[in-house]
């Protein structure tokens, strides 16, 4: 921690969804906020159905049929965190509303945490990376799926295209606030 930021003892524990399109940088500010926080971390991506993988992996874009059993898949997830009283960090791209419902839908009290950035900063993002199934030309369906959290969600959008200890600090501070 730089001097004049939060302490991470400050920050209630909480169940933060680390969310927005593919390459926004959900894995990188996740796991850099479990670095600090010290609260549970999933990858949202490890809990998709091996056939969303496959189709993601050929191009096609997921429909709403294909992402519901891995949205409860992530709700079960934070369901878990929650009765464990643990706090928990996931990253899950909750693109619609309609998708954040499901992760809600035990009545849990979920803080979205929205990544944004440029669509330049997207593509090197997505192509510059190695080892991942998802293809840059996904990009495209993943900005036009993308609802926005609204000013009746619980959601912080910070713009991710600074570097990422930059952002995370951002992250911890407005956490604090909360
Ligand atoms: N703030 C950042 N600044 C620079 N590069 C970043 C930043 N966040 C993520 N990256 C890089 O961009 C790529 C995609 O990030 P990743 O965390 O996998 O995004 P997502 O999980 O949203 O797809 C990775 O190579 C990662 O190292
Ligand atoms: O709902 C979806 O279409 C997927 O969840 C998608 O948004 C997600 O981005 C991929 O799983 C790729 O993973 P990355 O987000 O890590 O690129």
């Amino acid at each position: 921690m730089q001097p004049g930021q939060p302490s991470v003892q400050d920050v209630r524990k909480s169940l933060l969804v680390v969310m927005g399109v593919s390459g926004s940088g959900k894995t990188t500010i996740a796991q850099g906020l479990h670095k600090e926080l010290g609260w549970p971390f999933q990858e949202g991506d490890a809990l998709h159905p091996q056939h969303n993988v496959q189709k993601m992996a050929a191009g096609i874009p997921l429909t709403d049929e294909d992402r519901l059993p891995w949205l409860n898949q992530c709700r079960a997830w934070l369901d878990q965190c929650a009765q464990a009283g643990s706090g928990a960090i996931l990253t899950c791209s909750a693109l619609k509303r309609s998708y954040r419902d499901v992760l809600r839908a035990s009545g849990l009290d979920l803080i979205f945490i929205h990544l944004t950035t440029d669509h330049n900063t997207l593509l090197k993002r997505v192509t510059g990376r190695s080892g991942h199934y998802m293809p840059a030309s996904l990009l495209p369906s993943q900005i036009n799926t993308l609802e926005p959290p609204e000013a009746n969600e619980r959601a912080l959008e910070v713009d991710a295209t600074a570097p990422a200890a930059d952002v995370i600090a951002k992250i911890l501070s407005n956490l604090k606030a909360l």
